[in-house]
């Protein structure tokens, strides 16, 4: 076992008292009066100070309240954390997954085929990790190239026309969010669901509106044991051999396919291990669109298109791993994150893509980022004393702006913001991609700049308002600006941008992790509820009397179930 500084059980929390944080509090205490508008003014060359490029995307930093001291300091920082000793393990397939004995390789799914060179190849314990990932790619390309051209048909002869794919987490939100990024490139005949909810309001909405003889269902999951898509699998299993007219039990084999990287749970569901695509342990849930688990993405957008995706992600991975740390545009986006949350003293970022087929790219992130750095341990089992992840949310512009902009301007807390844009679209409607473009780079400056209690009230006085209510209305109408944006921009909205756009997120969440001392490729924070609900469940389901059966829980979870208790027996005696 490595023993060297970056080895994962010698990583404690990143502290107070470093050297390098320490550098960081006294050149914010030193800097914080310092108004963005006044560092725009100071120096012309700001723009082309604080922007980088690379795979195709372009990153503009420099609306944030920062210089390029800040940017030594935190750079500074990245190195006495290791974050170039660390991106290296992760690359060569070291298990810095610590807590689950794993390698982290995502970034294999999207190595070009055949490698480089012998060298370039990846063996982890003993598996030729390369040559797996090519073979599974390929029969990802058979099977969706066979669906596409009608050759794979339904049990009665019909072309598949709906693909539902069945699956929670990075099992559905990846694949959901690329299809309707990628929405302009898909195959005209085939429409995609998206089935993740155990609530059963989802899978029945889907199931209203399409026809099993020509439906596929992709049935997602590393596991294949959590509980929402097993029960949501199991409901489209009945339904299929209910409503699709005369088809048995062997027909399921058109119908069904699996992606798991568990192949007895697969069998046990009925499903043939030929109809399933693998993947494997060293791919974390919310990392998998690359995998097979972007089966659903190939069907859509064709296997050329998919590889066009995964060629993007591996352009930002070569970026990553080859850039020094003062022009990598992963690490800028983490530092610049973590000079935000841990020393601004921002809570939350808000995500705002300006490109309505991202509209899912926040909720995207929100797993990519808080389930892998929303820790509180770190990797050596210290607590961690500093602040990680910042919340995640937003919406696409320019919806966002006509409903919680407003806070995003004038409220308390401040809140840095990532827009998201690609400059032509893909439609040919004239006027709309100026007018969004304009709007997305006008919201950036009016946070930066933001509108003195002088502008106001010289813009009221040109109006000609009264002086009375000039100075009743002065201290509403004005914006304190100073307010932290990145802005991301790409040529198009194409497979190999969002491949880009993607790694560049997974990378940014990597250095942050790594920064912060915690493993970022674990998630016993969901384990506790899950567990929970299971037990509920079974008391949910006995007719036992309520106090008694129930009678473990503290008042208020007990009194819940009681009340649905009562619904759901009265419904079962309805229905018997
Ligand atoms: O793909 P599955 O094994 O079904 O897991 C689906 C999801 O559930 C879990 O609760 C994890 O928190 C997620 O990281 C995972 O993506």
């Amino acid at each position: 076992m490595s023993t060297t500084p970056y080895s994962a059980q010698h990583i404690s929390s990143l502290k107070a008292d470093t050297p390098s944080f320490l550098a960081l509090q006294e050149h914010y205490a030193a800097t914080k009066n310092i108004p963005l508008r006044a560092l725009f003014d100071g120096d012309p060359d700001r723009f082309a100070s604080f922007t980088v490029e690379a795979a195709g995307l372009f990153l503009d930093y420099a609306k944030n309240t920062l210089t390029s001291e800040t940017m030594s300091l935190l750079f500074n920082l990245a190195r006495e954390r290791h974050v170039e000793a660390r991106r290296e393990a992760m690359f060569v397939g070291e298990k810095i997954n610590t807590t689950e004995h794993r390698a982290v390789l995502h970034t294999a799914l999207r190595t070009p085929w055949p490698p480089s060179s012998a060298a370039a190849a990846l063996v982890v314990d003993g598996q030729q990790v390369n040559a797996d990932v090519h073979a599974v790619l390929e029969q990802i390309a058979t099977f969706t190239e066979s669906v596409r051209s009608e050759k794979w048909r339904g049990y009665n002869g019909k072309p598949i026309t709906d693909i539902v794919n069945i699956g929670i987490g990075g099992s559905d939100l990846g694949p959901k969010m690329v299809c309707q990024a990628l929405r302009p490139f898909q195959h005209a005949r085939l429409t995609m669901h998206f089935v993740s909810n155990v609530d059963g309001h989802d899978i029945d909405a889907v199931l209203s509106k399409i026809d099993p003889a020509t439906t596929l269902f992709v049935i997602a999951s590393k596991t294949f044991t959590t509980m929402e898509t097993m029960m949501n699998a199991h409901s489209a299993r009945q339904w299929f051999l209910t409503q699709a007219e005369t088809a048995t039990e062997t027909d399921l084999a058109h119908h069904f396919v699996a992606v798991s990287t568990n192949t007895e749970g697969v069998k046990a569901f009925g499903i043939d291990p030929q109809n399933m695509f693998p993947f494997w342990d060293w791919v974390g849930g919310r990392y998998s669109v690359w995998s097979s688990i972007g089966l659903s993405v190939a069907l859509a957008i064709g296997f050329e298109r998919f590889s066009e995706f995964l060629a993007g992600a591996h352009a930002m991975d070569s970026h990553f791993r080859s850039a020094p740390l003062e022009q990598n545009m992963p690490a800028i986006l983490a530092l610049v994150g973590v000079w935000q949350r841990n020393f601004c003293g921002s809570a939350s970022l808000s995500i705002a893509p300006y490109h309505q087929d991202l509209g899912n790219f926040p909720s995207y992130l929100q797993q990519l980022e808080m389930e892998s750095n929303g820790k509180r341990t770190a990797l050596d089992g210290s607590p961690v004393e500093v602040n990680t992840c910042p919340v995640i949310w937003g919406n696409v512009g320019t919806n966002g702006q006509h409903a919680y902009f407003q806070l995003l301007h004038q409220g308390t807390d401040i809140t840095p913001v990532d827009f998201i844009a690609a400059l032509a679209p893909e439609h040919r409607l004239p006027g709309h991609q100026a007018a969004l473009l304009a709007n997305c780079f006008a919201q950036s400056e009016a946070f930066m700049r933001g509108k003195s209690a002088d502008e106001v009230r010289a813009e009221m006085q040109t109006k000609g308002m009264p002086e009375d209510q000039i100075t009743a209305l002065l201290p509403h109408r004005t914006f304190p600006g100073n307010r932290p944006s990145n802005t991301i921009l790409m040529q198009k909205l194409t497979p190999a941008a969002l491949g880009a756009l993607i790694a560049l997120y997974e990378h940014k969440v990597f250095v942050q992790g790594v920064i912060w001392g915690i493993n970022s490729f674990d998630q016993w924070g969901v384990e506790l509820g899950k567990v929970m609900a299971t037990h509920i469940l079974d008391e949910l389901n006995t007719n036992a009397t309520c106090d008694s059966s129930v009678g473990k829980h503290d008042s208020s979870t007990n009194g819940l179930i009681n009340r649905a208790r009562a619904v759901l027996m009265a419904a079962k005696s309805d229905a018997a």
